[in-house]
């Protein structure tokens, strides 16, 4: 199997997991819309009754399309399950998200779910998170000065760029700016220091965040607990 078929064999095998009258997150990217195309059919065909909750305009775009019914994350009280997709996920269930720049409502979702399970192919699990740039949200007033902070501490920061040239928007008008790290040693610590910076909207360490993992694995899909 290619790495796509690993990425629609775990967006399948998630929607096991969801029941009738479920609040459900959506989260986004390539895996997820494998997901949500199973459970659409599962609410076509199977009349499942769930309401979703969407992550981005992309995932909203193909819920609607699918006939999902959908609320936004104020209007439920609360989410039952995420299913969200992950760039990497350490050997201690650590993750980074945001490589589909949707880590703002992906982490406003994911901290309002009472499960959050992520569905990745096997070339997402690493022994430590780092190779893949972290994303940062920031607002673009004052970007400049943070990303100026960032390459004065050694974090290699690039704007996220559009494949035109200009700089990449969020669905909440920021700006990404990717830190090109390597190894992340202390997550914990890095993610207070990002918390901390003035501008910054929210950044991609998704930590003690995912309870079940989905892994596309060759023989089948693989399921981790992380607690
Ligand atoms: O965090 C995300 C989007 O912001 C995605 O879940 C992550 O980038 C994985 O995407 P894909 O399933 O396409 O590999």
């Amino acid at each position: 199997m290619n790495q796509n078929q690993l990425k629609k064999l775990v967006g399948k095998k998630s929607v096991e997991w969801v029941e009738n009258k479920m609040v459900v997150g959506l989260g986004t990217g390539s895996t997820v819309k494998f997901m949500v195309d199973e459970l659409g059919r599962r609410v076509k065909e199977e009349k499942l009754d769930i309401i979703g909750v969407t992550t981005s305009n992309v995932t909203a775009k193909q819920a609607t399309e699918l006939g999902i019914p959908l609320k936004s994350v104020d209007e439920v009280s609360h989410i039952d399950l995420t299913i969200d997709g992950a760039d990497e996920i350490s050997t201690d269930f650590q993750g980074i998200k945001g490589g589909g720049a949707a880590l703002l409502f992906e982490k406003i979702v994911a901290t309002n779910s009472s499960k959050n399970m992520w569905i990745v192919d096997e070339s997402k699990l690493v022994n430590k998170l780092g190779a893949f740039p972290l994303p940062v949200e920031v607002v673009p007033y004052g970007s400049q000065k943070i990303f100026d902070r960032f390459e004065q501490n050694g974090l290699n920061p690039t704007f996220r760029k559009k494949i035109d040239g200009g700089l990449l928007l969020t669905d909440s008008d920021n700006y990404i700016i990717d830190l090109h790290l390597g190894t992340i040693d202390h997550p914990h610590e890095l993610a207070n220091y990002l918390n901390k910076q003035v501008g910054v909207v929210e950044h991609g360490l998704f930590l003690d965040t995912v309870d079940t993992v989905i892994v596309g694995r060759q023989d089948g899909p693989q399921v981790l607990q992380a607690h």
